[in-house]
C-alpha cells in the first residue's frame, strides 16, 4: 500500500521527535519510522539511562568518601537493583513515545526504511512517498574490521547487563570507556581501558583530563594509552584480547569485551543511491541548511549528520533548524557555538567553546586562569580532591572563550559559561552577577 506525506521522518530519536513534531504543528501530514522500540538514544541506550547507573555510582562513591568524615558503614551497588531502578526509567518510553506521536495526528511505522526512488522508501510492505525526508537515524558503534569483532558488545549490551562481570575492558578511550569504566569500576569489576590514543577523552582539555586521571588510579581502572586492539578471541574462560602498544604485543583476557571506540552516522542500510542522496566515507553531503547536496528533498540532522558534535542537544537543534527550512523554504543554519559537553566521571569533566590550541591557532589574544583547587570550599565540601578549572578570556573584549573544568557540579556549572558563551558575555558579566553560596555557580566568578 502506497501512502504520501510531507514529511516521512527516518527514526525516533530526539531529532527526529523535534522535527516531526514542529513540522506537524504547522498542519502538515507527517510519518516516522523506526526498527527499535520507540524513544532512540539519548532515552534508551544513551544519556538517560547511563546517568540513572551514574546515581548509584555516586552514592557509594559519595559515601566512601565521606569515610571517617561522619559517615560510618559501607555502601555498594546492587547491580540488579541498580538496573531495576533504570529500567523504571526506560521501560514505558518507546510506549509514551508512541502515544504522543498518534495525540498529534503522526503515523507510525515499525521496521527497518530503505529509500526506494527520490522521493519513496519502504517499510516491511508499506510504500512510504515523500515531499520531504528527515534523515534521523543516529550512529551506530563504527566497524573496527579487526577479527572477533562480533564479540564486542555495545552501549546497548551494557546498559542491559544482567549480572557485571569480574573483567571489562573496553576498547577506545572517549566518552563511553570513560563513563562505562566509572559505572563498572564501581560496581565490582576490574576495569582494562585499551586506548589508541595519547591520552584518554582527548574531547577535552589535556591539563583538566591530567587531574581527573587520579580518579581512574584511585578506583583501580587499568588504562593503557597508545594501545591499539587488533583482534578479540573467544577461549574457553571469555575472551583474549589483542593489542599492539607502543610496538609490543599485549594480550588482555577478560569476561566481557566493550565497543567504545567511536560511532558513525547510521546511513550504510538506508539505500541513499536509490534516492539520489550523495555521501562520502561514512557521512552525508550536506549544505549549509543541512539538506543532502544531491535530492533537495531530504535534509539530515543529529547523529546522522554528524555535523556538529555528536551530542543530544545537537540533535534538537539541527531538527530545529531543518523544521525551519521545510516550512519556510532554506533560511537558517545551525550554530553550534557554545555547545558544553560532560563526560559523567565521578566528578565530571565539562568543556564549553575554544580549548586553548584552537584559540592560538585563530590567533586569538586571551589570557588563561589555570589552577588545580582540591583546597577550596566546593572541593572540601564534596571531600573531592580532584576539582580544577582552565578559563579563556579575551583580552580587549572580554569576552569568554571558553571553560574545561573537572570535580564537583561541574556538569550543572559548564552550562553557566555556555550561557556566557553563546551570548557574547564577558568576564565582567559572571563576575558581576549574584549566585547563590555556597554552590558550584559562586566559583565562576574566582574562575575568571
Ligand atoms: C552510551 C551513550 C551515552 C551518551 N550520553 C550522552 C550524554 O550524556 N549527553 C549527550 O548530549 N549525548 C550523549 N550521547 C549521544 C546522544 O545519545 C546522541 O547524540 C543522540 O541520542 C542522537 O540523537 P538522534 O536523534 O540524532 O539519533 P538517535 O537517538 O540515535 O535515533 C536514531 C533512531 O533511528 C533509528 N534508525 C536508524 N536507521 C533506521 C532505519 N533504516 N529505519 C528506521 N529507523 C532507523 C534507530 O533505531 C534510532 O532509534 C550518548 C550516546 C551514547 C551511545
Ligand atoms: N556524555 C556524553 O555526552 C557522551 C557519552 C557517551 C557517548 N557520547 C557520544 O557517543 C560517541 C561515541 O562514544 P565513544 O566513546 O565510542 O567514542 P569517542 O570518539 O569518544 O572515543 C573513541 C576512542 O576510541 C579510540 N579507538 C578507536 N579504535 C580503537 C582501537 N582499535 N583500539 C583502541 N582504541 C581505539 C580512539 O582513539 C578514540 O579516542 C561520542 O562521540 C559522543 O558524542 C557522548
Amino acid at each position: 500500500m502506497t501512502k504520501h506525506y510531507d514529511l516521512v521522518v527516518i527514526g525516533t530519536g530526539t531529532a527526529a521527535m523535534v522535527g516531526a513534531m514542529r513540522v506537524r504543528a504547522a498542519g502538515r501530514s507527517v510519518a516516522v519510522v523506526d526498527f527499535r522500540p520507540f524513544g532512540g538514544t539519548c532515552a534508551l541506550r544513551g544519556c538517560d539511562p547511563k546517568k540513572m547507573l551514574i546515581s548509584g555510582a555516586n552514592a557509594v562513591d559519595h559515601t566512601w568518601r565521606m569515610r571517617g568524615r561522619g559517615v560510618a558503614g559501607d555502601a555498594r551497588i546492587a547491580w540488579a537493583d541498580l538496573m531495576a531502578f533504570k529500567r523504571g526509567f526506560t521501560d514505558p518510553v518507546p510506549q509514551k513515545h508512541q502515544e504522543r506521536y498518534s495525540e498529534r495526528g503522526i503515523d507510525t511505522f515499525h521496521g527497518r526504511a530503505r529509500l526506494t526512488g527520490r522521493n519513496s522508501l519502504e517499510v516491511g510492505e508499506e510504500t512510504l512517498e515523500f515531499s520531504n525526508l528527515l534523515i534521523a537515524a543516529g550512529a551506530e558503534p563504527r566497524k573496527l574490521g579487526i577479527p572477533g569483532e562480533e564479540h564486542l558488545v555495545t552501549n546497548e549490551g551494557f546498559l542491559e547487563l544482567g549480572d557485571m562481570p569480574k573483567r571489562i575492558v573496553l576498547v577506545g578511550g572517549g566518552y563511553i570507556a570513560a563513563e562505562f569504566s566509572h559505572i563498572a569500576a564501581r560496581a565490582g569489576a576490574e576495569v582494562v581501558i585499551l586506548q589508541r590514543g595519547e591520552r584518554l577523552l582527548p574531547q577535552f582539555d589535556p591539563d583538566v583530563v591530567g587531574w581527573l586521571m587520579e580518579s581512574f588510579r584511585q578506583l583501580g581502572v587499568d588504562v593503557r594509552l597508545e594501545t591499539t586492539v587488533q583482534a578479540v578471541e573467544q577461549t574457553r574462560a571469555g575472551f583474549r584480547v589483542h593489542a599492539q602498544t607502543k610496538g609490543k604485543a599485549v594480550d588482555v583476557h577478560a569476561d566481557l569485551v566493550i565497543h567504545a571506540a567511536g560511532r558513525g552516522p547510521a546511513i550504510d542500510d538506508l539505500g541513499l543511491d536509490a534516492a539520489g542522496v550523495e555521501h562520502e566515507g561514512g557521512r552525508l553531503k550536506l549544505n549549509e541548511f543541512l539538506q543532502s547536496v544531491s535530492n533537495p528533498a531530504v535534509y539530515a540532522a543529529g547523529d546522522a549528520a554528524q555535523v556538529g558534535p555528536p551530542l543530544t542537544p545537537v540533535s534538537s537543534h539541527d531538527a530545529k533548524v531543518v523544521a525551519a527550512n521545510i516550512l519556510n523554504g532554506n533560511s537558517e543554519r545551525p550554530n553550534y557555538r557554545g555547545v558544553p559537553s560532560v563526560a559523567f566521571t565521578i566528578p565530571p569533566i565539562a568543556a564549553v567553546g575554544l580549548t586553548e590550541r584552537e584559540a592560538k591557532d585563530q590567533g586569538l589574544l586571551y589570557r588563561v586562569k589555570n589552577q588545580k583547587a582540591s583546597d577550596w570550599f566546593t572541593a572540601r565540601a564534596a571531600a573531592e580532591p580532584t576539582f580544577g578549572f582552565k578559563v579563556l578570556v579575551e583580552e580587549g573584549t572580554e569576552r569568554v572563550l571558553g571553560a574545561h573544568l573537572v570535580g564537583p557540579n561541574v556538569d550543572e556549572v559548564i552550562n553557566i559559561f555556555a550561557l556566557a558563551i553563546r551570548h557574547g558575555l564577558t568576564a565582567d558579566d559572571l563576575k558581576t552577577t549574584m549566585f547563590a553560596y555556597p554552590t558550584g555557580a559562586s566559583d565562576v566568578g574566582y574562575m575568571l
